[in-house]
């Protein structure tokens, strides 16, 4: 029997995994709401790359279950869940190189219209539909990627293949979107520019956001509620005020910089 709310949009229910003979995530729960943006945090190893995967689909979880958008997804691999409007990038820049940056904005349009069933014209090679230039050159101009439009993505700086990257999640009409550390060897100028880019994505489009994320500041800046990971279980899910204040969240913490001491 379904106990989901009308507000959540990906529900995690008593999750377990193990590597071999390590319990890397022991009865993990969670339940995102519509347009939060939801991080999950811990100290190095709690967890928190492996749950991620969990979500997307890139690892299958050995107990529990996965339930995005109103369906059970828990064995569903991740080019499903990309279907059911399961977007995310990586810690490592996924893009094709070799091609422009709009390139890579309408190979990603065009992979969505065919999987939504539409004629977009024989081949990738050939010229692409003017509607999808046209749509490619808006949401360049949207995320504030305009001046290297015709450039070849792997003479981006790190942050301009950052927003690439967001750029083509966003390219496939995601409501929700996975981020997995996305200010990840950033400089701290690159990082504010990609927080702001976050909080733009949910405010303006209505996205929900998780984020896996090492930087507090951005965290606590960003973040609607937090979940606390640690040794592959929740400490605590709640406000930024009620994680700050909480005192297992402290000692898990403790002598790292959480709070910036
Ligand atoms: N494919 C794997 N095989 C074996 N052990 C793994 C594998 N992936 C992760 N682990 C182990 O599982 C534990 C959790 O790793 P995970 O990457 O999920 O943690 P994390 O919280 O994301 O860490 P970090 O903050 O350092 O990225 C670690 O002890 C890690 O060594």
């Amino acid at each position: 029997m379904s106990t989901i709310l009308m507000s959540t949009i990906l529900d995690v229910a008593a999750v377990s995994k193990s590597y071999g003979p390590l319990a890397v995530l022991k009865d993990v729960s969670l339940d995102v709401h519509r347009g939060e943006i939801f991080a999950i945090i811990g100290p190095n190893g709690a967890g928190k790359t492996t749950l991620f995967k969990v979500m997307t689909g890139e690892s299958l979880c050995d107990g529990g279950r996965v339930r995005f958008d109103g369906a059970d997804v828990t064995r569903e691999p991740s080019h499903r869940r990309v279907r059911r409007g399961m977007g995310r990038t990586f810690q490592v820049a996924r893009v094709f190189r070799d091609f422009t940056v709009r390139d890579n904005i309408v190979v990603a349009i065009e992979a969505r219209r065919r999987n939504g069933g539409e004629r977009v014209g024989p081949a990738l090679s050939m010229a692409p539909a003017a509607e999808v230039v046209g749509e490619a050159d808006e949401l360049i101009r949207d995320i504030g990627l305009d001046h290297v439009r015709h450039s070849q993505a792997s003479l981006l700086s790190h942050g301009d293949k950052k927003r690439l990257e967001f750029l083509i999640a966003l390219a496939l009409r995601p409501s929700i979107l996975m981020l997995d550390e996305p200010t990840a060897g950033m400089s701290p100028s690159d990082r504010i520019g990609i927080a702001k880019l976050i909080q733009r994505i949910r405010d303006e489009r209505g996205i929900t956001v998780v984020m896996t994320e090492h930087d507090m500041d951005i965290v606590f800046s960003l973040a609607s509620r937090i979940m606390v990971l640690n040794y592959g279980e929740v400490v605590a899910t709640g406000s930024v005020a009620d994680i700050r204040a909480d005192q297992a969240v402290r000692e898990v913490y403790l002598g790292k910089e959480m709070y910036g001491a």
